[in-house]
C-alpha cells in the first residue's frame, strides 16, 4: 500500500501555521458585525430548503443513512428472546477472539468491532478484551495490549471502498466491478498444497503417488497457524466472513474466512453462500475456518516447505492456513477440498463439475479440467443455472456448494458469452485485467498481467440462476475434454463402463504457453477431473458416481471442446457454437435418437448428424488432410491414456471388481 490515506484524490489545504493567524502583516479581518449589516448581506433564496448541517463533518455524517447493519442490531425475536442483542453481540466477538486466538499466548486477542478508521464509532461498538472473559495473562506482550478491529461480513460497496482506499491496484471498471491485482501468484499452487496426516487421515486420505495430498505434520501446521494468526493480529484490521457452503439445507457447512483484504473478502462474498439477516444472527460457531494471511510468506526454514508459498489443510481441527499467494482460488479451490472429504464421509458425492436445469427439470452434470468449459456451458441462456463448478449429488439429488462463479475472461465476447459478460457489473471481483486508463473499459485480450485473467461474481448475477441452487437427479453427465491433438470427436455418447473409463482418467490437452511457434499439446490426466482437490481415493468418487448413474439412469457423454481439423497448429478450436448446439441436442433427447458409429482405437459412439452442426465434423478423420498423420496422433493419444490408467488400475478401482474389469476394458484399444 503506497497511499497514506491522503493520496486518494482528497485535496486539502495545509492547516495551521502563519496564513490561519496572519502574522505577516495582512490586515485582521473583523467578524463581529451589527445585526443591520448582518442582515443587508444575506442573500434570501427560498428556492432550497435549509441547510441542516452545522458543519462539514455533520454533513458528511448525513450523508449515510443509518440503515440495519450486517450483523443486526435490533432483535428480530423481539422481547421474548432468551438473548439479550448485547450479549448476542458479545458471543460473536468471542467467537472471532477465539478463531484469531494464538496457540502459545492462550486466549484471543482483544477485539473491536469496526473500522480503525472511524475511530470515534469504533470505540462506540462492542469492545471484547478477553480479560472480561479470559484467564488473566501471565506473560502479557506488545501485541496484547493492542486491539483486532474486524470488518465483519462487510457489504460489497464497503468492501470497495476498503479495497479502493487501501489496496494498490484496486479499480472500479467502465461497468462497476472491482478490478484487482492478485499479486505475484496469478494462479493456484498445488505443488504447496498440505495436509496434516494423523492417525485418523493417515488411513483414511489418498496418499502417496498420484494424490494431492502432500503431508506434514500437526506440530508443522500449528507454526504455520501461529505465523498466519499472528500476522492477523498485527494488523489494524482484518475482514471476517461468516458464510455457508452447500445448499442442501441438510448438509449445509458454516464457513468463516479471517482475511486481510477486502479482495478476499469480497470474492468469497461473492463465492460463497450469502446468509441472511436472520441466518447471520444464529451463526455461532463455523464449522470451518481458513485463516489468509497470503501476504505473509512462510518461513522456508519450517519443516516440509518447499517454497514462501503453503496452503495447509488440517481437517481434524478444521482450519485451512494460507501463506505466501494472495490468489482467491485458494480459498475457494480450499473449501473444495474440505467437501471432498466431508461429504463423502456422509454418502454424498461432490463433483468438480458445473450443472444446469431445463425447464422439464432435466438436469446435467458438466465435468471437465480447467478451461474446458464447465463455466462456459453450464451458463446457458435458455436454461436455469445450477451452478458452474462445485456441486454434491446426495439422495436428494444436486446441489450447488457454492453461491457464486468464477469464469474466465480471456479473450470474453459480449456476443459468444452475454450472460457472464453482463454479469461483469458493480460487485463483480475482475481479477488481473487490464483497463484503459480514462474510460476504464477492459481489454479482454490482454494477457500482460496473466492468462488466467478471472471474473468472480453472485450466481443471482445470471438472470436464469435457479435459487435455491438445487435441482432433481441428473439425466446427462457429459465428461469435457479440450483435446488440442483433435482426434476425439466433438461428442461421442459412452456406455457406462467407457462414463467411468474417462472419469477416473480425467483427461484434457491444452497448449501450454502462448508463445510463438507450434507447441506440442501436452496431455493432462486428472483423476475424477480434479485430483488437485480430491481426498480419498478417485475409486470412491468413481464407485459412488458409477452407482448413483445407474440408480437414476443417467447418460453419460464425451464432449471435446478442443480441436478439429489437425492438432493445435494444423486445426483449429471447435466453434463454441457448434458445442452449444451438440450440448443442446443432449439436453433435449434428440441426440440419443441419431444414429451411432464406432470409432476405432477409443471405440467410442459417434452420432451420424446433429441440427445445426455440420456433419463432416463430427468424426475427426474427415477433418484431418492428412490421414496418417490422424491415425499417429489418435495412437498416440490413446497409448498416453493406457500409460496414464496402468497406474490407477494397480489399486482396486472397484470393489465389485467385474466392473473394474470392464471398465479397463472400456479404454481405447491399440
Ligand atoms: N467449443 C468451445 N467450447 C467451450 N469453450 C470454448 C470453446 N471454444 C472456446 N472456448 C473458450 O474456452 C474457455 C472455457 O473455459 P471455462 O468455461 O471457464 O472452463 P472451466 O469452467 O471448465 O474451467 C472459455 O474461455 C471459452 O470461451
Ligand atoms: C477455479 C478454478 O476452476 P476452473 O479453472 O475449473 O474454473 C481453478 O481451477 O482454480
Ligand atoms: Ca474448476
Ligand atoms: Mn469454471
Amino acid at each position: 500500500m503506497a497511499n497514506d490515506g491522503k493520496d486518494n484524490g482528497e485535496f486539502s489545504f495545509v492547516s495551521g501555521g502563519e496564513a490561519e493567524t496572519g502574522r505577516r502583516g495582512l490586515p485582521k479581518i473583523h467578524t463581529e458585525r451589527t445585526a443591520a449589516e448582518t442582515e443587508r448581506d444575506i442573500c434570501h433564496d427560498d428556492s432550497t430548503t435549509p441547510m441542516r448541517a452545522r458543519t462539514l463533518e455533520h454533513l458528511h455524517s448525513l450523508q449515510k443513512k443509518r440503515s440495519t447493519p450486517t450483523t443486526p442490531l435490533t432483535d428480530a425475536h423481539g422481547v421474548f428472546s432468551p438473548v439479550s442483542e448485547a450479549e448476542r453481540q458479545k458471543q460473536q466477538l468471542k467467537s472471532i477472539s477465539a478463531s484469531l486466538a494464538s496457540l502459545t499466548r492462550e486466549t484471543g486477542p482483544k477485539i473491536v468491532r469496526g473500522d480503525p478508521e472511524k475511530k470515534a464509532e469504533a470505540h462506540k461498538g462492542t469492545v471484547l478484551d478477553h480479560h472480561h472473559f479470559g484467564e488473566p495473562i501471565l506473560n502479557l506482550s506488545d501485541s496484547a495490549l493492542k486491539f483486532t478491529h474486524i470488518l465483519y461480513n462487510l457489504s460489497p460497496a464497503e468492501l470497495y471502498e476498503q479495497a479502493i482506499k487501501f489496496e494498490k491496484g484496486s479499480f472500479i471498471t467502465a461497468t462497476g466491478a472491482l478490478a484487482t491485482l492478485s499479486g505475484a501468484k496469478t494462479g493456484r499452487s498445488p505443488r504447496d498444497k498440505r495436509v496434516v496426516k494423523d492417525e485418523t487421515t493417515e488411513d483414511e486420505l489418498w496418499w502417496g503417488k498420484g494424490s494431492p495430498n502432500i503431508e506434514m505434520d500437526e506440530h508443522t501446521f500449528l507454526i504455520n497457524r501461529e505465523r498466519a494468526v499472528d500476522y492477523l493480529n498485527s494488523l489494524d484490521k482484518v475482514f471476517v466472513n461468516d458464510q455457508f457452503l452447500n445448499w442442501d439445507p441438510e448438509h449445509r457447512i458454516k464457513v468463516r474466512i479471517v482475511s486481510a483484504r477486502a479482495y478476499h473478502s469480497l470474492f468469497m462474498h461473492n463465492m460463497c453462500i450469502r446468509p441472511t439477516a436472520e441466518e447471520l444472527e444464529d451463526f455461532g460457531t463455523p464449522d470451518f475456518t481458513i485463516y489468509n494471511a497470503g501476504q505473509f510468506p512462510c518461513n522456508r526454514y519450517t519443516h516440509y516447505m518447499t517454497s514462501s508459498t503453503s496452503i495447509d489443510m488440517n481437517l481434524a481441527r478444521k482450519e485451512m492456513v494460507i501463506l505466501g499467494t494472495q490468489y482467491a482460488g485458494e480459498m475457494k479451490k480450499g473449501l473444495f477440498s474440505l467437501m471432498h472429504y466431508l461429504m463423502p464421509m456422509r454418502q454424498i458425492l461432490s463433483l468438480h463439475s458445473g450443472c444446469n436445469m431445463g425447464k422439464n427439470g432435466d438436469v446435467a452434470l458438466f465435468f471437465g479440467l480447467s478451461g474446458t468449459g464447465k463455466t462456459t456451458l453450464s451458463t446457458d441462456h435458455n436454461r436455469y443455472l445450477i451452478g458452474d463448478d462445485e456441486h454434491c449429488w446426495s439422495d436428494n439429488g444436486v446441489s450447488n456448494i457454492e453461491g457464486g462463479c468464477y469464469a474466465k475472461c480471456i479473450d470474453l465476447s459480449r456476443e459468444k458469452e452475454p450472460d457472464i459478460w453482463n454479469a461483469i457489473k458493480f460487485g463483480t471481483v475482475l481479477e488481473n485485467v487490464v483497463f484503459d486508463e480514462h474510460t476504464r473499459e477492459v481489454d479482454y485480450s490482454e494477457k500482460s498481467v496473466t492468462e488466467n485473467t478471472r471474473a468472480a461474481y453472485p450466481i443471482e448475477y445470471i438472470p436464469n440462476a435457479k435459487i435455491p441452487c438445487v435441482g432433481p437427479h441428473p439425466k446427462n453427465v457429459i465428461l469435457l475434454a479440450c483435446d488440442a491433438f483433435g482426434v476425439l470427436p466433438p461428442v461421442s455418447k459412452l456406455s457406462l463402463a467407457q462414463t467411468m473409463y474417462h472419469f477416473i482418467s480425467g483427461y484434457t490437452a491444452l497448449v501450454a504457453g502462448t508463445e510463438d511457434g507450434v507447441k506440442e499439446p501436452s496431455a493432462t490426466f486428472s483423476a475424477c477431473f480434479g485430483a488437485a482437490f480430491i481426498m480419498l481415493h478417485p475409486s470412491r468418487y468413481a464407485a459412488m458416481l458409477a452407482e448413483k448413474m445407474k440408480r437414476h439412469g443417467a447418460t453419460g457423454w464425451l464432449v471435446n471442446t478442443g480441436w478439429s481439423g489437425g492438432s493445435y497448429g494444423s486445426g483449429n478450436r471447435i466453434k463454441l457454437a457448434y458445442t452449444r448446439k451438440i450440448i443442446d441436442a443432449i439436453h433435449s433427447g434428440a441426440l440419443l435418437e441419431a444414429n451411432y458409429t464406432k470409432t476405432e482405437v477409443f471405440g467410442l459412439e459417434i452420432p451420424d448428424a446433429i441440427e445445426g452442426v455440420p456433419a463432416e465434423i463430427l468424426d475427426p478423420v474427415n477433418t484431418w488432410s492428412n490421414k496418417d498423420a490422424h491415425k499417429e496422433t489418435l495412437l498416440k493419444l490413446g497409448g498416453l491414456f493406457k500409460k496414464n490408467y496402468e497406474g490407477i488400475h494397480a489399486y482396486q478401482v472397484q470393489r465389485d471388481s467385474k466392473l473394474a474389469e470392464e471398465i479397463l476394458a472400456a479404454g481405447p484399444t491399440l
